[in-house]
């Protein structure tokens, strides 16, 4: 994260989306949700499947309409663009997806492939200059020359995903919105792909959100964490604070579930369960900073014993 007083990228307020509002199956996937994005920085958005990261996602780079709230990108209110504004803002927001298969027109050479937000922006001079633009971006996620008139299927999964991240970056954008870029991915290849998103982070002053169920590899790459259970905000914080001193319940659940590679500890290790009912006995709760930057959706009272029993 850059230096002196952090600026706000993104700014959520207060975001609602309930899909199917006032229906019997009406979902409350954003339930008031509010944080701040900081230019420069990574920040990690955890939680069970089905907690609302995706959607949050989605609402920012306005493929979703949210039912209430407000989004704010560089200070300016987003939340209802349209026409030429949308397109120049979704110029800046660009976003990676889980499946790079799914994600990746398998019709398409990778050539075209990447280059589709150049052309859609007009941003090459010539034919020349695209396929200039597009070598360097091969070159840049780690792909040669030769890639460019191949077809997605001819890759691997974790080279698809170098694919999806050099089209995301062919247009130059000030924010990525990375969707579970890895937990499609072998084991094995994710800490790559992880290590080269992070590098290009650091070069290019990229600022990212990026969505994930494994805390472990979200602590790696984040600056601060959000997390997210049944579409409400319980927890943010440092990555650290997060991950090292947790402090409402369904963060501690989430940590005890993750295995550890040392034998011994991992038959040591205790899940500890979740008492939902933090979440559903209808009193009124706040985000509460209970330490610098460290913020808890809890009553007054809860704040001070989730703040008595930090570890
Ligand atoms: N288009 C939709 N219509 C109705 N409900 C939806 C729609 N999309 C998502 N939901 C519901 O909204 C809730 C939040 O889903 P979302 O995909 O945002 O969660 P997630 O945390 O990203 O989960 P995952 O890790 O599985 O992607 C879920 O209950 C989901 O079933």
């Amino acid at each position: 994260m850059t230096e002196g007083t952090p600026k706000k990228l993104v700014e959520l307020k207060d975001l609602q989306l309930y899909f199917n509002k006032g229906k019997s199956n009406e979902v409350r996937a954003i339930d008031h949700v509010s944080f701040d994005i900081y230019e420069g920085e990574v920040f990690g958005l955890v939680g069970e499947s089905g907690s609302g990261k995706t959607t949050i996602g989605r609402t920012i780079l306005k493929l979703y309409e949210p039912t209430a709230g407000d989004i704010l990108f560089e200070g300016k209110d987003v939340t209802h663009l349209k026409g030429k504004r949308l397109s120049e803002f979704r110029k800046n927001a660009q976003m990676i997806f889980q499946d790079p298969q799914a994600s990746l027109n398998g019709r398409m050479k990778v050539r075209d492939i990447i280059a589709e937000g150049i052309d859609i922006n007009k941003l090459a001079e010539s034919k020349a200059d695209r396929n200039q633009k597009v070598q360097q971006l091969l070159d840049l996620v780690g792909l040669n020359k030769d890639h460019a008139t191949r077809y997605p299927h001819e890759f691997s999964g974790g080279q698809r995903q170098r694919i999806g991240i050099a089209r995301a970056l062919a247009v130059d954008p000030k924010f990525i919105i990375a969707d579970e870029p890895i937990s499609a991915l072998d084991v094995s290849i994710q800490a790559q792909v992880v290590n080269l998103m992070k590098e290009l982070q650091q070069r290019h002053s990229l600022t990212y959100l990026f969505i994930a169920h494994d805390l472990s590899m979200v602590k790696y790459i984040s600056d601060r964490i959000g997390v997210m259970h049944w579409g409400k905000l319980l927890e943010i914080g440092s990555a650290d604070a997060v991950y090292n001193h947790p402090l409402h319940p369904y963060t501690k659940s989430l940590l005890s579930a993750i295995p550890v590679p040392d034998p011994e500890v991992e038959k040591a290790r205790q899940h500890v369960d979740y008492d939902t009912s933090v979440e559903t006995d209808g009193k009124k709760r706040d985000m509460i900073e209970v330490n610098p930057g460290h913020f808890v959706l809890a009553t007054p009272e809860e704040a001070a014993t989730y703040k008595a029993a930090q570890r």
